[in-house]
């Protein structure tokens, strides 16, 4: 079910600072086109929680508009920290939502006995299957190989999207024994090359704004076995990688966007601030070159 790649869609905003829907689905029917395998909705990519509940609506509706033309796998992000009211807003899902991403629970740290029980919940309350974000870093939860053993053993979760800024043992751990119908795909650009050489499926990669043709053709040569050709390519759209996240994901790839007529405005919203001109030029560079 996850399998390939998955763009994480950016949330344009128009001049007026509403959600430019046009821009939305036209980016999310050239990502598919361009080989994507399905979006992901309201992720951290798309700004999430600076979107109110109205403009959350018309995200999702959008996009799922252009996947159900496309038969394409729609993930949304449901995000939250209590299991309560993440199980609400996973029951409250409309149609045309193949999928949802869902975080560890952020900052409260419940350790995890606590983290499994939030997952086995969700899992017995959701109607669409779960993938879990696993990116100790944001989070403030570390969570080791065996309870995500344990709760990707649950039918409604389908995998998870790991992120934990580098290869740790836990990936290796995890990747050489996966639950029977649990998949892994890589959510840290930087790493993506070698987690799928690891044997994670895909990626939810928010780069492939910028290069998904790159990233499809990454996904498929490790998926089979062409290491020397996954290598070279996961080499060269390391350097694109790092060139989009040298500030805060998405500033630098709505620069670029923007900056190359496809979306009206290169505007986030606060905390968040536009990316610098130097980070929008370099990586504008090395987006055309990504070699050099
Ligand atoms: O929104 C996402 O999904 C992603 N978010 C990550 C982040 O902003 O740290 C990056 C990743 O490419 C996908």
């Amino acid at each position: 079910m996850l399998r390939g790649l998955h763009v994480p869609l950016i949330t344009p905003f128009t001049s007026s600072g509403e959600v430019a829907v046009d821009a939305i689905e036209k980016l999310a029917s050239d990502y598919l086109d361009q080989g994507a395998a399905g979006l992901v909705a309201l992720g951290t990519t798309g700004e999430v929680a600076a979107l109110d509940p109205g403009e959350r609506e018309l995200v999702i509706e959008a996009c799922a508009r252009v996947c159900a033309e496309r038969q394409a796998l729609l993930t949304v992000g449901v995000t939250g920290n209590d299991t309560r009211s993440t199980a609400r807003a996973l029951q409250g899902l409309p149609s045309g939502v193949g999928a949802a991403l869902v975080t560890v629970p952020y900052f409260l740290r419940p350790g995890e006995r606590g983290v499994i029980a939030h997952f086995e919940a969700l899992a017995e309350a959701t109607p669409v299957p779960l993938v879990i974000y696993h990116i100790p870093y944001r989070t403030g939860q570390a969570v080791g190989a065996a309870t995500f053993r344990q709760v990707g053993a649950h039918p409604m979760i389908a995998g998870m999207k790991y992120a934990a800024g580098g290869i740790d043992q836990d990936a290796v751990d995890l990747l050489g024994d996966l639950p029977e119908g649990f998949e892994v795909v890589g959510g840290d650009d930087a790493f993506i090359s070698p987690l799928l050489a690891l044997g994670a499926v895909g990626g939810i990669l928010a780069s492939a704004h910028l290069q998904t043709r790159g990233y499809v053709e990454l996904v498929e040569a490790w998926n089979a076995g062409d290491a020397a050709r996954a290598r070279a390519l996961g080499h060269r759209l390391a350097r694109l990688s790092a060139a989009l996240f040298a500030e805060p994901n998405p500033t630098v790839i709505k620069g670029v966007l923007h900056a190359q007529g496809l979306i009206p405005t290169p505007d986030v919203r606060l905390p968040l601030v536009p990316a610098g001109e130097a980070a929008v030029s370099q990586a504008r560079l090395v987006a055309v070159h990504p070699g050099e």
